[in-house]
């Protein structure tokens, strides 16, 4: 089976976050059920940069007014297609914002053109000699795919959309419609009008065959006005199409008995070397050497991801006597309140912000735990990769969070199986509760090592969830 999977970012070669580690890893996953993938991602300069080998497979004398190559090369097992539009894509500036922060203003035309390209080359000879049997997206900025292929010769390929985030529905103003080189008729409830706007992430849900999200609990959460965030009258009628697949994580990127990002190896039985690693997490962080646990945070620093809940818990860590490492950017004034709280705590609270790839391989290698107090969590990752470091998780009981972490409540603890701490009502008091809780286990050596134990011995990889898509595809193509 061939797969195009489209997507605005892919790991290794760019990302801003979790949906570019699940399009980057997912594919390997699937090849043991015999499905071949090519991920269409754009031209951006650092993608452009980072592709050594690529070769010209086809192109676009006129795509949204500007021409355009759709190049093929290969990196870490990845079978990529690039679409090269120097017009749209060759900016100074991550794949949404400008040098500034701000939204790129044509945005609209950046990921209609991508969605276009992929709806063309599902349904004609844009690269010779190969066509996809299904066309895979993810989020708003490649759900309008589905809808070219409506109206377009890939009619009756079946697609599927997967959502990671629905806060994010690509939204703009009715103006930009007749841009998108749709016919008028697209511009109705049945497609992409929404609420008088155009809406990528709403069209998309319209028209895919399948939809799916990367958690069950998640799936459950946006047919509900709390987190559907206005799209769960359309989701409740289309939920027999819809699915929660939990993500998996890349078990050999992540891998702390290979992992070339941290200072000493270790496996499930080896815990204690994990020392070698909390002594380098001090040391970058300029901690001071004491016995308390230390937890970390790696996140983008925003409301969703409850960061203001963090801030107002800083002192009772440090009061207990534990100290805290953040890693993350986002949000200036959630930046400022967490620097605010490491220069009140020298020594005991740290924080480095930006983009670090490497730190935060050590950071679930040296640090005792890991806190997620997101509002909502289509799934996470940074759990998953706490799991497999022996870095516990605190999670808020939401979305993914709650199907990936088992909880440390007196049943999970005689039956030795919990992985970590959930709390709710997330609220400051909820986590700082949570907090308290991790102090006490931490505190009897053996209950910690037990949960860590338990924790590395988990299934976080891919393989139980990539045959869960390899079905859904499965099942697609059966119906013809
Ligand atoms: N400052 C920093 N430096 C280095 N690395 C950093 C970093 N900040 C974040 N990261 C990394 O970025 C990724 C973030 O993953 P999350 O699952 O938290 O996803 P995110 O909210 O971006 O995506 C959405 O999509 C994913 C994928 O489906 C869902 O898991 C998630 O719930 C949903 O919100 C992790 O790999 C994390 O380690």
């Amino acid at each position: 089976m061939n797969i195009l999977s489209v997507a605005s970012e892919v790991y290794p070669l760019v990302k801003t976050g979790g949906l570019a580690d699940v399009v980057g890893a997912l594919p390997a996953a699937l090849v043991p059920h015999g499905i071949r993938t090519r991920t269409l991602v754009p031209g951006y300069p650092a993608v452009l940069h980072k592709l050594k080998k690529k070769k010209k497979v086809g192109g676009f004398g006129n795509l949204f007014g500007h021409p355009a190559t759709v190049l093929s090369a290969e990196l870490d097992g990845l079978d990529l297609l690039v679409l090269d539009q120097p017009a749209l894509y060759a900016r100074d500036g991550g794949p949404y914002l400008d040098p500034t922060g701000r939204d790129y203003p044509d945005n609209f035309r950046r990921f209609a053109a991508l969605s276009l390209a992929a709806a063309e080359i599902a349904g004609d000879n844009i690269v010779p000699d190969w066509k996809p049997d299904l066309v895979h997206v993810h989020d708003w900025q490649t759900a309008l795919t589905p809808v070219y292929m409506h109206f377009g010769s890939a009619s009756n390929m079946p697609t599927v959309l997967t959502i990671h985030n629905i806060a994010f529905q690509g939204q703009f103003g009715a103006s930009v419609f007749p841009e998108l080189a749709l016919p008028p008729e697209a511009f109705s409830m049945q497609f992409i009008e929404y609420y008088g706007d155009v809406g990528f992430l709403k069209g998309g849900l319209q028209t895919a065959t399948a939809i799916t999200t990367v958690s069950p609990s998640y799936a459950q959460e946006i047919l509900t006005p709390e987190f559907g965030m206005g799209l769960e009258g359309l989701l409740a009628s289309r939920v027999t199409r819809l699915t929660g697949i939990v993500n998996g994580i890349d078990a050999d990127g992540w891998d702390p008995e290979t992992d070339p990002h941290i200072v000493e190896h270790y496996g499930p039985a080896t815990t204690k070397r994990r020392a070698a690693n909390r002594k380098a997490l001090e040391e970058r962080f300029g901690l001071t050497s004491t016995a308390g646990p230390i937890f970390c945070v790696i996140s983008r620093l925003t409301w969703q991801k409850g960061m203001d809940l963090l801030a107002e818990v800083t002192d009772d860590i440090v009061a207990l006597g534990g100290k805290l490492v953040v890693l993350g950017s986002g949000d200036a004034a959630l930046e400022g309140a967490l620097l605010a709280a490491a220069s009140r705590h020298r020594g005991h609270i740290g924080m480095v912000t930006g983009y670090d790839e490497p730190l935060s391989h050590l950071m679930q290698a040296g640090a005792d735990a890991i806190i997620i107090p997101s509002r909502f969590e289509p799934c996470g990752l940074t759990q998953l990769y706490g799991l497999r470091y022996g870095c516990v998780p605190i999670v808020a009981r939401t979305g993914g969070l709650t199907d990936t972490i088992i909880d440390a409540n007196e049943a999970a603890l005689s039956a030795k199986v919990a992985t970590g701490f959930q709390f709710r009502p997330v609220t400051a008091d909820g986590l700082r509760l949570a907090i308290r809780r991790a102090f006490r286990a931490y505190s009897e050596p053996k209950v910690w090592a037990r949960m860590q134990n338990q924790g590395m011995k988990s299934d976080v990889s891919w393989a139980k969830s990539a045959e869960r898509y390899a079905s859904l595809y499965s099942g697609l193509l059966a119906k013809g």
